[in-house]
């Protein structure tokens, strides 16, 4: 070991990279605390230096020895948390005073620290978990973030940087330069347990014991909480390498349920974040899930990798705004799913521009101009060559008629008063004016927002016949509501669209966005004075890279209120991100694959999903066939093989019934056989079946101890059951997107999509494949979110594939 690797004076570099020492360390130096007597605080900081003097353990070295160094670096954190507390306090009460400079620099630096003292916050929990022994003696301590000694040793390294991928690769096969990893299993802040995995077996001889994959399976049996953990500890080979994957292109995970899809995403995200922090930052992170209970249930598992400032959004909040309701008519939401859309919706908004049949009087101040159709038809022409959307174009009709039938009128009144030349400017106005001209050229080209374009669409048969010849009659007929009914998921991505080819309606739009550009240069002009001369005092921190003018323009946006890239993309439609990660992709319809393409149009996307586990009326055959639309040969795809989730006996089952009724899957492997065997219950009464629902839950209780248990029953039956089961635990009982954080929920298999639980009550199989018209996804989905008992009730014979445990 060498002497580099002693923990003296660590200073946090959440980027990973080198960083210079805060002036501080040096006053905890030992040779500086001076003789004499010792006030409170030179003892304190006397004895964190002593602490941070401990060397690393040895190889050898046992528990004991591990607190002592772990303890050490939480005592540097809390150091970090308090100078940057001392840091943002003094540059809070410095009050908004001074130029505009020094209140873009105050806010700068005040937000930084708040930055950094979140993240320093988040990583407090488990903040080391692993350690590895090299073969050329060298150790690296692994945790959420990476702390740096005083001369520029790193003495934590981030689990994302380069040198940490060995700690999850490296096997007894391709040991990659490792003799050991050593787990640390902390809960909280203590060092409770130490797992080594030996790949080097001389080392085995100098009597250290395998224990192989016990931090995997520790956390695998662990009882659920209703939020996703994070897997930073236990990442596996396979899927660390899609974690670290290049940035560029559509990269596809495809794995079965339970492969750790999600986790992997997040995680990426997280990678991402950490490798491309300066152009991410600024540019956003969208991640896309299947429902708001979802987006929930994993909130935690990015804040607590240090990271914030992802944007989360369910498909049916992608149109600020609006939030989708759920699309009931699977045949309308097919239809809608569909590309032809973009046809449709451009056919649509031409279709509100129009010439006039014949020539037609209008009055301006008492006087008749007669507008003939080539006078429309050459205003529209020359609105439409300037390539704006509709509604921006509009303005450009709007002058050049005004101007012809003012020049019309100036002639007219000519020649009535002999040749008095008008002043054309206030003819002009003149005609601005005219009731009747308003008239006309809303007429010909009424501005149009993107909801009513789409309410006249679903309300107006005719409309919606001469726009969309493409689909039939009875299509059409699917489609058809009351005006003013609320929009739908699926309705999402053609408001997107509309609004694309619509544009902005205010007619000023132009001269703001002049405005909004001007005052953005100077925010970015402003910002870069400020990040220049804040440079050198970063840089002593050891905090250089946190900060870019782009995210202090944003900042100190002198146009609207001080947003985070993040908060901004979230409201901002036309937004477009640096990343997108696409979770349960497979339910994607191709009109939802066009909305997000839009917001990203780099391509680069994490996609993750199951195609055996689609459900939804557009939900794809291949991703080849999904994706195919929208790119030339960037798709990579990478399958995940393993489930973690649900033990052996479950899968079995699930993947059993699964191909009996049709469905192709790859058979995964498991890490758990299970404790509890699969139960399966007949009753002759379908009426009993949500009391036995009731019943079940309490049975489940009992076998589990304790935990979260789901009943997934057909639509129908999820509301019955859920007031029974209130009935029965009262405010134990999860709804909405809070659901997950109590102990009882009930839910329909889709709406399970994506979620897990210690047990799982699925009420009556037969109509669950029913409700999904045959398509088998969603019941392969609902048996398999259990990690420990799942227990089976019906009253109609069992789908095919049940029958050996029947
Ligand atoms: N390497 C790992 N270490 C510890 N836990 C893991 C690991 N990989 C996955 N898990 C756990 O396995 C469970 C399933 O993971 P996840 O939800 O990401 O799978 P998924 O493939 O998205 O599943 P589904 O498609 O069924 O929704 C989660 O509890 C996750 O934390």
């Amino acid at each position: 070991m060498s002497d580099t690797n002693t923990a003296a004076s660590i200073t946090s570099d959440l980027n990973g990279h080198d960083s210079t020492p805060a002036d501080d360390d040096a006053q905890l130096s030992p040779a500086k605390t001076g003789a004499g007597t010792e006030s409170d605080e030179t003892i304190e900081a006397r004895e964190q230096s002593d602490a941070q003097l401990i060397p690393l353990p040895p190889l050898e070295g046992g528990i004991d020895q591990e607190r002592a160094y772990v303890a050490a670096l939480y005592r540097r954190l809390d150091e970090l948390r308090e100078e940057n507390q001392t840091q943002l306090n003094r540059v809070r009460s410095t009050g908004a005073v001074g130029t505009m400079q020094n209140i873009s620099e105050r806010d700068a630096f005040a937000s930084m620290y708040e930055d950094r003292l979140a993240q320093l916050n988040a990583v407090d929990d488990r903040l080391v978990f692993g350690r590895l022994d090299l073969e050329n003696g060298d150790a690296r301590y692994i945790g959420r973030i990476g702390l740096t000694s005083s001369d520029r040793q790193r003495l934590l390294l981030d689990w994302r940087a380069p040198e940490s991928g060995v700690f999850y690769q490296a096997t007894a096969f391709d040991r990659q330069g490792v003799r050991r990893r050593r787990h640390l299993l902390l809960k909280r802040r203590a060092v409770q347990g130490l797992e080594d995995e030996v790949l080097d077996t001389s080392v085995l001889e100098e009597g250290t014991e395998n224990h192989g994959d016990g931090a995997l399976l520790a956390a695998l049996k662990a009882r659920r909480t209703g939020q996703m953990g994070d897997i930073v500890a236990t990442i596996q080979a396979e899927q660390d390498r899609i974690i670290r994957a290049d940035r560029s292109g559509i990269l596809v995970v495809q794995g079965g349920p339970g492969t750790g899809k999600t986790a992997v995403a997040l995680h990426r995200a997280a990678y991402l974040l950490y490798a491309h922090r300066e152009r991410l930052k600024s540019a956003g992170v969208l991640i896309v899930g299947p429902s708001s209970t979802f987006l929930s249930y994993i909130e935690r598992v990015l804040p607590s990798l240090g990271e914030t400032g992802v944007v989360m959004s369910s498909l049916a909040d992608l149109y600020p705004g609006i939030r989708g309701m759920e699309e009931t008519d699977p045949l309308a939401a097919e239809i809608k799913g569909r590309l032809d859309w973009t046809e449709i919706i451009a056919d649509a908004v031409a279709h509100r521009r129009r010439t006039i049949p014949e020539p037609r009087e209008v009055r301006v101040e008492g006087v008749k101009v007669t507008v003939t159709p080539k006078m429309v038809r050459r205003g529209i022409e020359r609105a439409k060559a300037t390539g704006k959307p509709y509604n921006e174009a509009r303005s450009t009709f709007v002058k050049v008629m005004i101007k012809e039938i003012a020049e019309k009128l100036e002639r007219l009144l000519q020649k009535r008063s002999q040749g008095n030349e008008a002043d054309r400017s206030y003819l002009e106005e003149d005609v601005r004016h005219s009731r009747d001209v308003r008239v006309l050229l809303n007429l010909c080209w009424m501005p149009r927002t993107p909801q009513a374009l789409l309410e006249d669409l679903f309300s107006k048969p005719q409309y919606l016949a001469e726009v969309a010849p493409q689909l039939s009659p009875e299509e059409r007929a699917a489609l058809q509501r009351e005006p003013g009914a609320a929009f739908t998921i699926a309705d999402v991505p053609l408001l997107d669209e509309a609004a694309e080819l619509l544009g902005d309606l205010d007619e000023h739009a132009e001269r703001q966005e002049a405005r909004r550009q001007a005052a953005r240069e100077k925010d970015l002009e402003n910002a870069r004075k400020a990040v220049e001369n804040a440079s050198p005092a970063l840089e002593e921190m050891g905090i250089e890279g946190f900060l870019d003018a782009e995210a202090v323009a944003n900042l100190n946006s002198e146009t609207g209120p001080r947003l985070t890239a993040a908060e901004r993309a979230g409201v901002d439609r036309s937004w477009t991100y640096g990343h997108i990660v696409v979770d349960e992709a497979q339910e994607l319809s191709p009109m939802q694959w066009h909305m997000l393409m839009r917001r990203c149009p780099l391509k680069s996307f994490t996609v993750v999903g199951d195609i055996a586990q689609g459900s939804s009326a557009s939900a794809a055959q291949s991703w080849a066939q999904a994706l195919g639309p929208f790119i030339d040969d960037r798709l990579r795809i990478e399958e995940l093989t393993v489930n973690y989730r649900t033990p052996r006996n479950m899968v079995e089952l699930a993947e059993r019934v699964a191909e009996a009724n049709g469905l192709q899957i790859t058979s995964l492997r498991t890490v758990r056989e299970g404790e509890h065997e699969p139960v399966i219950e007949k009753h002759n009464d379908a009426g009993s079946l949500v009391s036995a629902a009731v019943t079940s839950v309490g049975a489940e209780q009992q076998r589990l101890g304790e935990g979260l248990v789901a009943v997934i029953a057909p639509q129908k039956l999820v509301e019955p059951v859920r007031e029974a089961l209130v009935a029965q635990y009262g405010k134990r009982v999860g709804a909405g997107a809070g659901s997950m954080a109590q102990d009882v929920v009930a839910m329909t298999a889709d709406e399970a999509k994506g979620l897990e639980f210690d047990g799982v009550v699925l009420v009556e199989p037969a109509a669950l494949l029913e409700e999904a018209r045959g398509r088998v996804g969603s019941l392969y989905v609902a048996m398999t979110r259990s990690t420990q008992s799942l227990r089976v009730l019906h009253s109609r014979p069992l789908p095919a594939g049940f029958a050996a445990e029947a």
